[in-house]
């Protein structure tokens, strides 16, 4: 998202919590349209994306799309609007610092590239890992991170470093003038106001997933399931845990 897309955002005031399931619409409507789907109904949108199509609804309002009433919403203009709203019709570099288990993961995964999101460099401190191919690319020792980052234009920063290193790491990018961070450390990073980080945690959302199995086998005081009006918010998909 360039600074001029998130002043737009700003200045039409699309929540936040409506921009965290714009990708999951995103991913719901590119299911549709490989399968062939023109046109879909809030209520199959929103049953894809796990959501209530009155929020569904609501959401794509921001966008300024609001379906047309017997037919429901195009799906390739949909797909054309939320990618553009979300900065995707451009593409965009990133950097993976820290290729151990993780870092190898995350470079092999075709879906960021399919998505706009084009790795172009790999970091690693360790000399064994250094100089490694790995997916067609070549493993740069951490040392050379700003010419990378220059050299690119690498815009996002995916940290998948040990927890102590990911601070430093994240300095250095941040003094090079990466405003975007995808921390999979498990610690908290201090970054100037303008630097945008978004922490992945897997081990919370095993925990979100803990308790609503602990609610469904008849929660934590033994008094069995909870009635289907009593079920928390969030039992049904990601979206909502996003929300919480
Ligand atoms: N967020 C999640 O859900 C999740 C899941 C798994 C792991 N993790 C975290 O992700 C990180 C990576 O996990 P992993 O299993 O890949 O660990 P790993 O030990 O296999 O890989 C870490 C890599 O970082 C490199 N490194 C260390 N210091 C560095 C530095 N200053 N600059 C550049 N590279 C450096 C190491 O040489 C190593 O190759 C850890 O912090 C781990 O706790 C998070």
């Amino acid at each position: 998202m360039t600074p001029r897309q998130n002043r737009d955002r700003a200045e039409r005031g699309i929540p936040e919590a409506t921009v965290a399931r714009l990708p999951v619409y995103l991913r719901a409507l590119t299911g549709l349209q490989e399968r062939g789907v023109a046109t879909v109904s809030s209520e199959e949108l929103a049953a894809a994306a796990g959501v209530n199509s009155a929020k569904l609804r609501k959401d794509l309002s921001h966008l300024g799309s609001y379906g047309t009433r017997g037919v429901g919403y195009e799906v390739e203009y949909l797909v054309y609007q939320i990618s553009r709203e979300l900065g995707l019709t451009q593409d965009w570099v990133v950097a993976i610092i820290g290729v151990g288990n993780l870092g190898r993961a995350l470079a092999g995964y075709g879906g960021f590239a399919s998505r706009g999101f084009r790795v172009a460099g790999l970091l690693d401190a360790d000399e064994s890992i250094v100089g490694q191919e790995i997916y067609g690319m070549t493993v740069a020792h951490i040392d050379r991170l700003e010419d990378v980052i220059a050299g690119h234009g690498v815009s996002i920063a995916v940290i998948a470093t040990p927890a102590a290193a990911a601070q430093g790491v994240c300095d250095r990018v941040v003094a090079a003038g990466v405003t975007s961070v995808l921390n999979f450390a498990p610690v908290v990073l201090n970054v100037p106001a303008e630097v945008d980080v978004r922490k992945v945690d897997l081990s919370i959302e095993l925990q979100i997933l803990a308790f609503h199995e602990q609610r469904k086998a008849g929660g934590p005081d033994g008094l069995g399931p909870l009635d289907a009006d009593e079920t928390p918010p969030g039992t049904t998909q990601y979206v909502e845990a996003v929300e919480a």
